[in-house]
């Protein structure tokens, strides 16, 4: 009987990667230092089929299938029992937030929650149609009475205005194009006068490129029926969860031979997508780095970042905690998945549940310090 196994980030880029070199990032932003980065969930052009061609798409296509819903379903019930069993083994490693909110709350003994939101999988369902991801009314009044209590940012893939029209909160911070489009407070900052908000765009040189390659990616994804491609501004999306699975290759060597023409553009593999983006050493990661120090605590041990996210890509945020030392990652996912967070939670619906326990704690904290 086959064994389900976890989706594990490397899958496409393990077999190529030892021979490939990762593209030379340019670099267009000195905040903060730069380190290498991830390998998780980037592909190079060579990976995606670039260098090689067909079999290199295949692979990528291969990688799609076996992380789709689908062929996890189909191989959950060809092995039921062990993915249970194996399922069973990641919660020990992974335990829900809910079930130990507890823990998450002496971990913030003394310190400062801010609070880090993915969008797309963590504060809406994953739907068809990207211009439909919508977020419940009931989610919406949960975030707003969360940033009442904790500094909130959300951190997206999409575009900064096309997320901020899905929340629809004035009073949080947005970090778009998978954090390459930041507004955020000026408060603490070095980068902006007190009082005041500031932008943040480590890619701004990228956007006549990004527009260029949307315009090309848009007219190739034309003979594919049910490709969609989205702008969100530093980065485009390809969209592959309308297409037929026949025709996933396919789509794939359109977005290849587009990409041969841009080497300082990457691919990353996400939900039935494929995120095209500048090659340079920013993530969500660096992001919520900046956000930290923005807010003014970045060397600060008195803050509790909590991110909450469902996508590979969210997992460069995850590691940027783990490697601090510092704060909770939650990955919202249904099935066991390698990751760096510490902690899961299995749909938008518990993202919620945990959100109000974190308001109705900190209320109940704040009345018992009021009674002195
Ligand atoms: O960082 P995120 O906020 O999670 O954004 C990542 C991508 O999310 C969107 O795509 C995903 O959600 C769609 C709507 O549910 C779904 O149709 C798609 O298959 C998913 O990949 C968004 O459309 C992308 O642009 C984001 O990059």
């Amino acid at each position: 009987m086959p064994k389900q196994s976890a989706v594990v980030p490397e899958t496409i880029g393990a077999v190529v990667a030892a021979a490939t070199p990762l593209p030379k990032p340019t670099r267009v932003f000195s905040f903060p230092p730069p380190r290498q980065p991830t390998r998780e969930g980037r592909l190079t052009q060579l990976e995606l089929g670039g260098g090689g061609g067909a079999a290199r798409a295949n692979a990528w296509v291969d990688s799609m299938r076996a992380s789709s819903p689908t062929h996890a379903r189909a191989a959950a019930v060809a092995a039921a029992t062990a993915a249970d069993g194996e399922h069973a083994a990641w919660l020990v490693k992974h335990p829900s937030a809910l079930d130990k909110f507890e823990q998450i709350i002496s971990a913030s003994q003394g310190k400062q929650i801010v609070m880090f939101l993915d969008y797309d999988g963590t504060l809406s369902p994953i739907v068809d149609d990207p211009d439909a991801a919508f977020m419940s009314d009931a989610m919406r009044a949960a975030v707003k009475k969360v940033a009442k209590c904790f500094p909130t940012a959300i951190v997206s893939g999409r575009c900064r205005d096309k997320v901020f029209n899905f929340v629809k909160l004035a009073e949080l911070y947005y970090a778009g194009s998978h954090g390459m489009d930041i507004e955020g407070p000026a408060k603490a900052s070095k980068h902006a006068k007190k009082g005041k908000r500031v932008l943040f765009q480590p890619a701004s040189e990228f956007l006549p490129m990004i527009n260029e390659v949307y315009q090309a990616l848009l007219e190739k994804a034309k003979s594919v029926p049910g490709a969609k491609v989205e702008n969100n501004k530093f980065c485009v999306s390809v969209h592959f969860r309308c297409v037929d699975e026949k025709s996933w290759k396919l789509l794939a060597e359109q977005v290849n031979s587009v990409l041969r023409e841009y080497p300082k553009l990457t691919p990353t593999q996400g939900r039935k997508v494929l995120e095209i983006r500048p090659t340079i050493k920013w993530d969500k990661g660096k992001a919520l780095e900046f956000l930290l120090e923005s807010l003014g605590f970045a060397d600060s041990v008195d803050v509790l970042p909590i991110y909450i996210g469902d996508d590979r890509t969210d997992e460069d945020a995850f590691k940027v905690l783990r490697e601090r030392g510092q704060g909770i990652g939650i990955l919202v996912s249904k099935s066991p998945k390698e990751t760096n967070a510490s902690y899961s939670l299995q749909e938008p619906a518990e993202v919620m549940e945990l959100l109000l326990s974190l308001v109705k704690w900190k209320q109940q904290m704040l009345k018992a310090h009021s009674r002195g």
